[in-house]
């Protein structure tokens, strides 16, 4: 091991200790929860690993994860057969780019899409659009018990391409990508899995490797983006989307780093990152009121009155107080990305008194700080009025990171916040959502990628 490594397995000649993480990981459940029991054995914040032939370091505690956050030397991105699997080939983009090129595309990214919709206003008709089709499709189906899942992701997909790409994607075309969405997410851990360490085994297990799933997932979606620039390109999309934005800046940017693929990779890049993790924090707030049935009615109490009728906004979320509170607690209590990156160290560092060589992998621990009994009083209970203050005003915790933080910290933040508020607010201000049958459904995650619900199903009662 390198001097001063941080403590972690031992680690065997050519495999390091990929084959202890794999079985920790199958043994909790997920890699996250694996990782967590093995740093809790080296009794360390700062757990060190090889896997194969990458070095991987797991930072925990609110000191460390900070530093991490904070400090340049962690702001790479790795440079591995994944990422690169991922990116169509190549390492540009915004979210596995690093350096200038990726400071360049991430700063007229944000700009452009505040300019073009991410602002509260423009996002209010969308999302309501979105609503509506949600209702309609439980109303229709109201019948039997529904599951969410089928009609979710649809509507943030269709928000998020719309500011992207100003249009619609088809229906049956969609389900098709949130279906390989779902599989890639359950399919892969963070640090990218067996074909990551070892490429080679593609060749002999594409199906079992993954391989093949995401060669599936990469086609669908290219042909999706390059349809959709081809249009833009002849004119046919009116309105000034992030697209548009992007083809004037190429004619105009002599840079040479606007480019067709960058453009392309960059679109990539919004959907994988916006879509799931969005409509899973979703679904994780209906599992939440479907499980806590006072709570669920306090919440209607305060819709009911403060709204009436009258659709929610995102400024409303001012004005309910304990829908908000509640929506902070389903992030604290559910968190979509308990392990953040996967970073790579730009240079040499010291954490926690360990030194970690340039070119690490890096990955940040979030997820236990949420569980945390020295920051959160009774973790392991489902308590919104934690962030209720004594006037019964909102109180924000800086303890949470469910977006990150710092120079990477999550661009598509108030997409997510305003789409999840929206939708929870307005499907809980017609129905009553109840277990369809005697099982409670598990609030148990299901930890890949990113986490998610396990599925479940439930009757939507319509409020008179
Ligand atoms: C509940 C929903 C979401 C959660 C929990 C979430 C979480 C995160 C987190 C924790 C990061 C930081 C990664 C890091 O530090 O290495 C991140 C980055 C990112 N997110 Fe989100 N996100 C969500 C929704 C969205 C949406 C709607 C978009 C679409 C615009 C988006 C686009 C991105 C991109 C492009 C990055 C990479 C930024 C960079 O590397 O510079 N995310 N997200």
């Amino acid at each position: 091991k390198p001097r001063n490594f941080p403590p972690g397995p031992k680690w065997y000649p050519y495999m390091g200790c990929q084959s202890v993480v794999e079985q920790y990981s199958k043994k909790h459940g997920s890699q996250f929860k694996g990782l967590l029991e093995l740093a809790k054995e080296y009794s360390t914040q700062v757990l060190g690993l090889k896997l194969v032939n990458e070095l991987v370091v797991v930072v925990y505690g609110e000191k460390n994860v900070k530093q991490a956050f904070l400090e340049q030397e962690f702001d790479g991105r790795p440079d591995n057969f994944f990422v690169r699997l991922r990116c169509l080939g190549k390492k540009i983009g915004i979210t596995f780019a690093d350096g200038p090129l990726w400071k360049e595309q991430r700063q007229f990214t944000v700009k452009h899409l505040r300019n073009v919709g991410f602002s509260k206003i423009g996002m209010d008709k969308d999302i309501q659009n979105e609503l509506s089709h949600i209702i309609d499709y439980i109303n229709v189906n109201n019948d039997k018990p529904i599951n969410l899942k089928n009609i979710l992701p649809i509507g943030v997909l269709n928000v998020l391409w719309k500011i992207v790409a100003g249009e619609q994607i088809k229906e049956e075309r969609l389900k098709c990508l949130m279906d390989l969405f779902y599989a890639r997410s359950k399919a892969f851990s963070m640090t990218g899995g067996w074909l990551n360490q070892m490429p080679w085994c593609r060749f002999f297990f594409p199906e079992l490797s993954g391989y093949a799933l995401i060669k599936k997932l990469n086609e669908q979606i290219s042909d999706i983006i390059d349809e959709t620039i081809e249009k833009h390109k002849m004119c046919t999309i009116k309105g000034k989307d992030f697209i548009y934005s992007y083809l004037n800046e190429m004619r105009q940017n002599t840079s040479n780093t606007f480019t067709d693929e960058q453009l392309k990779i960059v679109c990539l890049d919004l959907i994988i990152a916006g879509s799931q993790t969005t409509s899973n924090q979703l679904e994780f707030a209906f599992l939440a009121a479907l499980r806590n049935k006072s709570l669920q009615e306090k919440l209607f109490e305060e819709i009911n009155n403060t709204l009436q009728d009258k659709p929610p906004t995102w400024a409303d979320i001012q004005r309910l107080p304990y829908s908000s509170a509640f929506l902070l607690e389903v992030q604290r209590f559910y968190p979509i990305a308990p392990l953040v990156g996967p970073r790579r160290l730009t240079d040499d560092v010291v954490i926690d008194g360990f030194l970690i060589p340039k070119g690490t992998t890096i990955l940040i621990s979030i997820g236990d700080l949420n569980s945390n009994p020295k920051i959160w009083d009774e973790p392991h209970e489902f308590k919104p009025e934690r962030f209720i203050d004594e006037r019964g005003a909102l109180k924000n915790s800086e303890c949470m990171y469910p977006f990150g933080l710092g120079r990477r910290r999550c661009p598509g933040d108030v997409l997510a916040k305003s789409f999840i508020f929206i939708v929870f607010v307005g499907v809980l201000q017609k129905y009553r959502i109840e277990c369809s049958s005697e099982v409670v459904p598990s609030e148990e995650p299901d930890i890949g990628l990113i986490s998610a619900p396990r599925p479940y199903v439930a009757d939507f009662i319509p409020r008179s």
